[in-house]
């Protein structure tokens, strides 16, 4: 396949891009969230973590975090980061090899007045600035004592779970009586129906994300299985089939059921989605082993860290509903056999687009070819995949990949950002049509998939 030219990455500089008002507006409306959680529980989080000492610390974070919203919204260059994490280091040889990119195209564009060095919020790649900034976020509690290891965005992300409760108990309950049905030999039709609703569920549980809505809590109390006849034909892009396709085929290939990947995104409803997925692969025989990965510090405000992990499920697990806690106990026994395994690494939360893995982190990518399937929840996955290019909305996916073949892949999407490939042509003016906003309100959605290998 001829590959198309690779256009440029996103960026605020342009106006017309959603990272434009992501930069402008709704980063400094995630800032000064920050800044009011931790001064409204000032006095809480200093009886917590430690008295007069952590008053200090909460302080100095503060501040940070308000100087680091005044960098932002006055477009000042991005400094290196100061903190001893194991994955500074990495953050700034990353920040140096982008600042020796932009002086070559400044060498070679000449025309363009050199706004004076660095890379900058409103100039540069939207993808990179964006994970920059929740890294600097991270910055400011990592360079306490006290509170190195303080989420600030934990009380939203419980706040969504606690909010989805009757979606959750909807789906819960369904997930049972699918499990019963699964005591008897189930005709290939309803195993492929089934799984098209489990992975649909996953893909839609994708709207519930809070750095999309700065932060409000979505309340939900919808049917989630029933609501997907509603949703249906917001799907632009469907291959449900070629994903179940993929994992029926791993029976004649290995002569046993699939791994599956899950790099999971957000806590909260997305998270019960995942598992009650997860849940369906391993009943229906579709799956013998599934990993998730999840994010090793907090991000992007709502993406699961393994904190996240324990709470949903400890806190689901003291649920008085049958159905919750009964699915608690089987996924802990699936947690105790290793059949299900939750892996940490440190490439989720670095700025580089997938198709940089390999180089970048070659273990990743390695454990990442074992996998049968790879399913990438959400939205900054999507970006990362396609590394968050201004592509002509029909190119191939495989082609906007740019050479990132693990293992077979899926992305379970709700558009939430300019991007988005695969489509056929006239679909940008319908779905236009229907709704102008609709690649970034996550109102819309696409299931993507990839089968090449290349390892
Ligand atoms: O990955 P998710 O949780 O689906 O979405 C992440 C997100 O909220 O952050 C970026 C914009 O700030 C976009 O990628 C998207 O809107
Ligand atoms: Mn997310």
């Amino acid at each position: 396949m001829s590959q198309p030219k690779t256009p440029p990455p996103l960026s605020a500089k342009d106006p017309s891009s959603f990272a434009y008002p992501t930069m402008k507006d709704r980063i400094p409306v995630i800032l000064s969230k920050i800044v009011d959680h931790l001064t409204r529980n000032k006095l809480h989080i200093t009886k917590e973590y430690g008295g007069e000492a952590a008053r200090e610390e909460l302080k100095a974070v503060i501040g940070a975090i308000s100087e680091l919203r005044h960098d932002v919204m006055t477009n000042k260059p991005a400094k290196p980061l100061r903190d001893s994490r194991h994955d500074a280091p990495l953050w700034n040889a990353q920040l140096e090899k982008q600042l020796n990119l932009k002086r070559e195209e400044d060498e070679m564009h000449r025309t363009e007045q050199v706004k004076g060095e660095g890379l900058r919020w409103f100039d540069d790649a939207w993808l990179w600035m964006e994970c920059y900034l929740y890294r600097r976020v991270q910055e400011a509690f990592l360079m306490c004592t006290l509170l190195k290891d303080f989420d600030v965005f934990a009380q939203q992300k419980q706040d969504a779970f606690k909010n989805a409760f009757q979606s959750t108990s909807h789906l819960t309950m369904y997930l049972q009586e699918v499990i019963n049905r699964f005591k008897e030999q189930v005709p290939e039709a309803e195993v492929k129906e089934y799984f098209v609703e489990f992975l649909q569920v996953s893909l839609w549980g994708n709207k519930c994300d809070l750095s999309i809505s700065a932060g409000q809590v979505q309340s939900h109390d919808h049917n989630p299985v029933i609501h997907l006849k509603v949703l249906k034909h917001k799907l632009l892009i469907d291959e449900s089939d070629a994903v179940y396709q993929i994992l029926r085929k791993v029976f004649d290939t290995k002569g046993k059921p699939a791994q599956v990947d899950i790099v999971l995104d957000n806590a909260g409803f997305e998270l019960v989605t995942d598992l009650c997925l997860a849940e369906f692969l391993i009943t229906s025989g579709l799956a013998s082993q599934i990993v998730f990965h999840a994010k090793s510090i907090p991000w992007f405000v709502s993406d699961v860290t393994l904190a996240d992990w324990d709470w949903t499920l400890n806190t689901m697990s003291r649920m008085n509903h049958i159905a919750i806690s009964e699915l608690c106990e089987r996924w802990r026994a699936y947690l105790e056999a290793n059949t299900w395994t939750v892996e940490l690494h440190d490439f989720w939360t670095m700025p580089n687009s997938y198709n940089e893995m390999h180089k970048v982190s070659p273990d990743l990518y390695a454990c990442l070819s074992q996998s049968d399937l790879i399913l990438f929840k959400g939205d900054l996955n999507y970006r990362k995949l396609v590394s968050d290019r201004q592509w002509d909305t029909t190119t191939k996916f495989e082609s906007a990949l740019r050479g990132f073949h693990p293992a077979p892949l899926c992305s379970l999407r709700t558009l939430k950002c300019d991007c988005v490939v695969g489509l056929r042509s006239g679909q940008v003016q319908e779905a236009e049509e229907e709704d102008e906003n609709w690649m970034i309100n996550g109102d819309w959605a696409i299931i993507s998939t990839c089968e090449h290998r290349e390892t």
